[in-house]
């Protein structure tokens, strides 16, 4: 694990604390991201509820808190009609937003002398392909056979330079549905040598296999030979699956792992929808968290349509019996 991030693990008490869904309390706090862009187009509408939303999780306890420009590409920002210095600047802009959010917040804790909080880190979101293709595919990891792991690493190259020069503590890749953007990706690190630690984590829908069907342990193959990898994991996936994808991680890697599932709902990429979960008893999320602990995570958070009082609940469960 990556010094700065062993160092927040610890002082959290041996399971540090990520946000929840972003786009979610984007959403609630107002946002309309029914758009191409999804979240990130509040980079160029709304950029003061991207901080609010910022804040509203550091305050319920999150270690860790991931930048809006999971959905924010350069080619997504030029269709919009924006030039590429412009497109690059918001990238920029995701990053400070979360980082100044981190630091006036830490320092009014400092200030007020509120305990349990630990100096937050500022993670980088850089989402799949799919992600940007906005057509399901991130649920899929059916891209088509006319995309190769060169055309995503030219894809994911200018985006991850930009990010990584911008001062994050971390680079998040989210919901990584299928191998070849995996390999994509590690070899990216190497060719672009980025020093920042990053975390990759996938998505399932299965709880067995990555979306696209292909094996945890192949892809999880391809990131234990990469140190640049900090982190493995998975996001986005629903709650039920966490505990025993853990534990068969734990098989597979010494890498730390992080966990931050959806609450169970299921994204219908047509529609742009969140479908209701049907036969999943809900445990409730920070029940749930202690147990993914217990298997092995390092840490561990929400994704989409959990909220701050989701991560306020998870942060208490796993702060409280750390002797936080
Ligand atoms: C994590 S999904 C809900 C993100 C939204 C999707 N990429 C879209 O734009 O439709
Ligand atoms: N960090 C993103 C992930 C979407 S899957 C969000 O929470 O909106
Ligand atoms: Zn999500």
């Amino acid at each position: 694990m990556a010094g700065v991030v062993e160092e927040l693990v610890k002082k959290a008490g041996g399971c540090a604390v990520i946000d929840g869904g972003f786009a979610t309390q984007l959403e609630a706090l107002g946002a309309d991201i029914n758009d191409p862009l999804w979240s990130a187009a509040c980079l160029i509408t709304k950029p003061h509820l991207i901080k609010e939303v910022h804040m509203q999780y550091l305050e319920a306890g999150a270690d860790v808190i991931i930048s809006s420009s999971y959905q924010a590409t350069i080619p997504g920002f030029l269709a919009r009609g924006l030039l590429l210095e412009e497109a690059e600047g918001l990238l920029r802009t995701s990053v400070q937003l979360a980082r100044e959010a981190r630091d006036e917040f830490w320092k009014s804790t400092l200030r007020s002398s509120k305990p349990v909080y630990n100096r937050a880190l500022v993670a980088a979101s850089i989402g799949s392909y799919g992600a940007y293709l906005a057509d399901g595919s991130e649920y899929s990891g059916s891209y088509g056979d006319d995309v190769t792991a060169e055309k995503l690493k030219d894809f994911h190259r200018r985006r991850l330079q930009v990010l990584a020069s911008a001062g994050p503590d971390l680079i998040a890749f989210e919901a990584i549905p299928n191998k070849m953007e995996a390999q994509a990706l590690v070899e990216l690190l190497e060719e672009e040598d980025i020093q920042v630690p990053s975390w990759i984590c996938f998505s399932s829908v299965d709880g067995k296999h990555l979306c696209s069907g292909e094996s945890f342990g192949d892809c999880l193959q391809i990131l234990n030979a990469s140190e640049k990898v900090a982190i493995v994991g998975v996001n986005c996936t629903p709650p039920q699956f966490v505990e025993g994808i853990i534990r068969d991680f734990k098989k597979q890697t010494k890498k730390a792992i992080a966990v931050y599932p959806n609450s169970g709902e299921v994204w219908d990429g047509r529609a742009k929808r969140w479908l209701p979960v049907e036969c999943f008893g809900r445990k409730s999320f920070d029940v749930m968290a202690r147990r993914w602990q217990e298997a092995g995570a390092s840490l561990v958070g929400g994704c989409c349509r959990t909220t701050p009082s989701t991560i306020r609940a998870v942060s208490n469960a796993l702060k409280s019996r750390n002797g936080q």
